[in-house]
C-alpha cells in the first residue's frame, strides 16, 4: 500500500530562522513560504534530493501543531508523509484494521494540491503519519 516517502516534517517555532539554517548553513534549496490557513500552518519545503523536509510553523488560532510546540519549544520531528496510489482505499483499509484516521476522515488538499489524511501517532509507534495521494 505504501509508496515513496514524500516528506519528513519538522515543527519549528521560527520559520525564517529554520529556513536560514537549511538554506545558508546546510546549503539546501528551500521553497518560498506557503501559508495554508485551512491546515493552520505555514510551510516551506527543503529539497534533499531523495525526499523533502517540510518545515512547519503555526498559523492562526488552534493550529494542530501548537500543543506539539508547547511540549517541544525548540521544535522537533512532527510527522512522516507516505504516498499512496488510492487514498480512499488506503483509508478504508486502515480503518478496518482499527487505525484512527484524524479529523472527519475525509481527505483535504495538502501543500502539494493533492488529497492528504493523517493517522493517529499512538497507532503508528508514536509517529504521526500523513498519507498523500500520489
Ligand atoms: C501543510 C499541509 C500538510 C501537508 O500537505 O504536508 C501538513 O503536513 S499539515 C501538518 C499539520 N497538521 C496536522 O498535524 C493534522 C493532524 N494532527 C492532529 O490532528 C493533531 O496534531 C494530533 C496528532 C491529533 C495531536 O493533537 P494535539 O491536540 O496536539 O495533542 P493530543 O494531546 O491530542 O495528543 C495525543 C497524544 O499524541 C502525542 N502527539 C501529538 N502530536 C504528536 C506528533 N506529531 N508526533 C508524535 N506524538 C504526538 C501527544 O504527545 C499525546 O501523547 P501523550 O502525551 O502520551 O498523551
Ligand atoms: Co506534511
Amino acid at each position: 500500500m505504501l509508496g515513496r516517502l514524500n516528506h519528513v516534517a519538522i515543527a519549528v517555532p521560527d520559520l525564517a530562522a529554520a529556513t536560514a539554517t537549511y538554506r545558508d548553513t546546510l546549503g539546501a534549496p528551500v521553497s518560498a513560504p506557503q501559508a495554508l490557513p485551512e491546515h493552520g500552518v505555514t510551510v516551506v519545503f527543503v529539497d534533499v534530493g531523495n525526499t523533502k523536509v517540510e518545515l512547519l510553523e503555526p498559523l492562526g488560532e488552534g493550529s494542530p501543531i501548537a500543543a506539539f510546540l508547547a511540549k517541544n519549544p525548540s521544535g522537533g520531528m512532527h510527522h512522516v508523509c507516505y504516498e499512496v496510489d488510492d487514498i480512499l482505499a488506503a483509508r478504508d483499509r486502515l480503518k478496518a484494521a482499527g487505525a484512527r484516521v484524524l479529523g472527519d476522515g475525509e481527505p483535504k488538499l495538502g501543500a502539494h494540491g493533492k488529497p492528504v489524511l493523517f493517522l493517529h501517532p499512538k497507532d503508528f509507534s508514536g509517529t504521526l503519519v500523513e498519507l498523500e495521494q500520489s
